[in-house]
């Protein structure tokens, strides 16, 4: 079938399924990392009848996502995504409409970067409850992704709806669970059989029949935080809703404006579902690698206590200060591999790459975590070892594998705000305390959860006061 067309080569497809079978009905980081060994660094799998093209390998993915990153910029709009979006929003959209929003948001992000009670403060504000919520637990067990992921949460709410919710607060609670479920359902064999046989599904029960209504959960909360914005217009707009609402309004009598209540509640959707879980699980497996590692997590505290003492205020730009909490940091977001193979992408106009001529429409996957465990870039690829990201002197020195937000046109959208968020709230939290298994636990359990973000196995530890 694939020499036919001429596509790269990849195992035989079986007719109507292809190759998910044997892919288990999940495009795992490892399994494509296998067929790469076997098939090359350009390989064809097939889901279903639709063929999908697989660059494995740092030199390969940096050809497709920086070399060839206009050609390879648009999204696949499958089934699920069809459903949930409605080709609005930016992480899956499209052409003109992908551009205006995300432009759009590029800016108002910049604009909150450098406003004084702007994105760092919140990371900063956040990280005291944070703090203050493993204080009180007193050194007794606790499994840290909840209070983690409520901190997470809390600076995206304040960034899009201009304030934070409560741990108690039962409809933001169940914003976070339908999040939760929205964004791992794609990660799920049944995300992929929904995408395969959307017909066929539609007739079977499964957790593809409670996705959309998680889905619609969400949009309607963004909707009455719009209502009550639209109540209390402010003179000077505060958070992303009021901003889009005084672009709408601009735009009002503009015919190529994509700017609509449509947009703006699925442009909102992509940030609060963009940010909660993956900057939630990059923390969850550091605070894990902590404790694995205690003789690192000594390390960093030294460092932390040297160059910053014990109190004061932490920013981003103390990152250059401070070469190996930095390189423990990138270290753990390679290691994690939190977006494993990063989302699916579509050819928009034919091209050629690496002597393959892929057709307009074609579907790519840039498996980012074959260039984060590439062997060629990384001396020990597949342990936890900061030195990765370091000199001889110490020094902080990046890696051009080093692609966790992925690259390109389509990079991610919140890089900055992740990595601010990640080194204020690890350097706050390893200033504080000390993680510890709990008394009688004796094993780390390192596997990994497999989905759209990558995740540990639930853990307690304790936080002991330092
Ligand atoms: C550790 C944290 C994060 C990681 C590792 C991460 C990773 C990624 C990756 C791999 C992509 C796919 C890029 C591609 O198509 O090649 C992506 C896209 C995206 N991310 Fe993130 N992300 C993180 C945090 C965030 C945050 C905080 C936001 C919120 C602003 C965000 C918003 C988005 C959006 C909107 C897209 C879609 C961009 C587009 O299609 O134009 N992400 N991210």
């Amino acid at each position: 079938q694939w020499t036919n067309r001429g596509l790269p080569p990849g195992p035989s497809p079986l007719p109507i399924i292809g190759n998910l079978w044997m892919l288990n009905f999940q495009f795992h980081h490892e399994t494509l990392i296998q067929l790469a060994n076997k098939y090359g660094s350009i390989f064809t799998i097939w889901a279903g009848e639709t063929p999908v093209i697989v660059f494995s390998g740092c030199k390969a993915v940096r050809d497709a996502l920086i070399s060839h990153s206009q050609e390879i910029s648009g999204r696949p709009t499958t089934p699920f995504v069809k459903e949930f979006t409605q080709g609005k929003g930016i992480a899956v959209s499209n052409g003109h409409n992908w551009r205006q929003q995300r432009y759009f948001v590029q800016m108002f992000m910049r604009k909150m970067a450098t406003r004084t009670k702007g994105l760092e403060w919140q990371i900063q504000e956040e990280a005291q409850h944070l703090l203050e919520d493993f204080t009180s637990q007193r050194g007794r067990p606790l499994d840290p992704s909840t209070p983690i992921r409520h901190a997470v949460c809390n600076v995206t709410a304040c960034l899009v709806f201009g304030h934070r919710f409560s741990g108690e607060d039962g409809a933001f609670q169940q914003l976070k669970r339908a999040t939760n479920f929205v964004v791992a359902f794609n990660g799920t064999h049944w995300g992929r059989l929904y995408d395969a046989f959307p017909w066929l599904m539609c007739r079977i029960p499964g957790p593809h029949q409670k996705v959309f209504g998680h889905a619609e959960y969400i949009h309607n909360f963004v909707k009455r935080e719009i209502r009550s914005h639209q109540k209390n217009l402010t003179e000077e707009p505060k958070d992303l809703i009021d901003f889009y609402l005084a672009r709408i309004s601009e735009t009002k009598d503009d015919p190529s404006s994509t700017f609509d209540e449509s947009n703006m509640i699925q442009v909102v959707t992509d940030i609060f579902m963009g940010s909660s879980d993956t900057i939630s699980a990059t923390l969850h497996w550091a605070v894990l690698y902590m404790v694995a590692y205690p003789s690192i997590q000594e390390k960093v505290q030294k460092e932390l206590d040297n160059v910053l003492g014990r109190s004061r205020i932490i920013y981003f730009e103390d990152r250059k200060r401070l070469p190996y909490t930095n390189a423990v940091i990138h270290e753990f977001q390679r290691f994690a591999n939190m977006a494993s193979v990063g989302l699916a992408r579509q050819c928009i106009r034919d091209t050629s790459i690496q002597g393959f001529l892929i057709n307009k429409g074609t579907i790519i996957i840039a498996n980012l975590s074959s260039a984060l465990y590439d062997p060629e870039h990384w001396e020990t690829p597949r342990q936890f070892n900061p030195n990765h990201f370091l000199d001889e002197e110490g020094n902080f020195v990046n890696n051009k594998a080093f692609l966790p937000f992925s690259a390109g046109h389509r990079v991610c959208l919140g890089e900055q705000q992740a990595r601010t968020e990640l080194f204020i709230f690890f350097t706050n939290l390893l200033r504080a305390f000390t993680f510890q298994l709990p008394e009688g636990v004796t094993e780390v359990n390192m596997d990994s959860i497999y989905g759209t973000v990558v995740q540990p196995h639930p853990y307690e530890i304790c936080a002991f006061s330092r």
